[in-house]
């Protein structure tokens, strides 16, 4: 970064966004990855730039697009993990909102650029115009209110017309698991890990208000669309699609090797 002539430098990331391991699935029923280690082109991609004491050409960044019913618990979810606070009081998203997290993944620098969207019907015109070239979408849904799992899909459907098929790792993140008692939250994961497969997402079940699974939820989601990034920075010229229905079967390859991209600048 240059300000004045002058060579700048970000801070440094928390300790929290370093990645060394590459992160866990929450169920492997429905999981996006199955594989306990980075592919060995990000490693050697890694290694190689480090070793080079070379910079990254350009910051990589992947979008990121929250979608799902309303009062679900999206902003939560989000300023959970950005801001490590929780709002007890409902305030609407009003059209979209964005945050910006840094991370280091294996010694690269890497962002994810994770947008808000609203879940109220009347800003649903403003927010969808949001979801085109996005990486990963997060489909949310409340532990606590069925009906909300039930509209997923829609959603996802919804924010897949904006992209290519095949071109998103798709999430499907059960919030509020504190407000459950232990044997309705098993039987609500089972429903979501069922409908996670269904949808060629991997699933996650969360709570903004305690934390719990919250920055572990976000490491993977860091870590897979890092991967996706450096494959197409190696790969750039071979066009390559994971095929949505490729997901949840982690021992294809076509997934390490990650999906077309909608490439944009400051996104990989
Ligand atoms: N108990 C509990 N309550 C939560 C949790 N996450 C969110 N809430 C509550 O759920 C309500 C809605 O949360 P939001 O994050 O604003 O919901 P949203 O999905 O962003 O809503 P829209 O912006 O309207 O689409 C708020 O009153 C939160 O306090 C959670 O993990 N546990």
């Amino acid at each position: 970064m240059h300000v004045n002539g002058m060579t700048s430098f970000p801070p440094p990331v928390s300790r929290d966004r370093v990645i060394w391991e590459f992160p866990k699935c929450y169920s492997p029923e429905a999981s996006l990855q199955l594989k306990k280690d980075w592919n060995s082109g990000t490693r050697a991609a890694c290694k190689d730039r480090a070793a080079r004491h070379q910079p990254w050409d350009r910051q990589k960044m992947s979008k990121v697009v929250v979608v799902g019913d309303v009062n679900v618990g999206k902003t939560c979810l989000i300023n959970r993990f950005c801001k490590d606070v929780f709002e007890r009081d409902y305030k609407a998203t009003i059209g979209v909102d964005f945050e910006i997290e840094r991370f280091q993944i294996c010694g690269a620098p890497f962002s994810l650029q994770i947008w808000d969207t609203a879940g109220q019907e009347k800003f649903k015109c403003i927010a969808s115009a949001y979801y085109r070239g996005a990486q990963v979408i997060i489909t949310v849904f409340d532990m606590a209110d069925i009906k909300s799992l039930d509209h997923t899909r829609q959603w996802l459907e919804e924010a897949m017309r904006e992209n290519e098929p095949g071109s998103c790792f798709v999430f499907l993140v059960g919030t509020k698991n504190d407000l459950l008692p232990s044997e309705e939250r098993q039987r609500t994961e089972k429903d979501g890990v069922r409908i996670a497969a269904e949808m060629h997402a991997e699933f996650w079940a969360v709570s903004a208000k305690s934390g719990e699974n919250v920055q572990s939820f976000f490491s993977r989601v860091a870590a897979l669309a890092f991967e996706q990034c450096i494959q197409k920075d190696t790969d750039d010229d071979v066009p390559v699609s994971i095929g949505r229905g490729a997901a949840i079967k982690p021992d294809r390859a076509n997934l390490e090797e990650g999906p077309v991209q909608d490439t944009k600048r400051g996104c990989c």
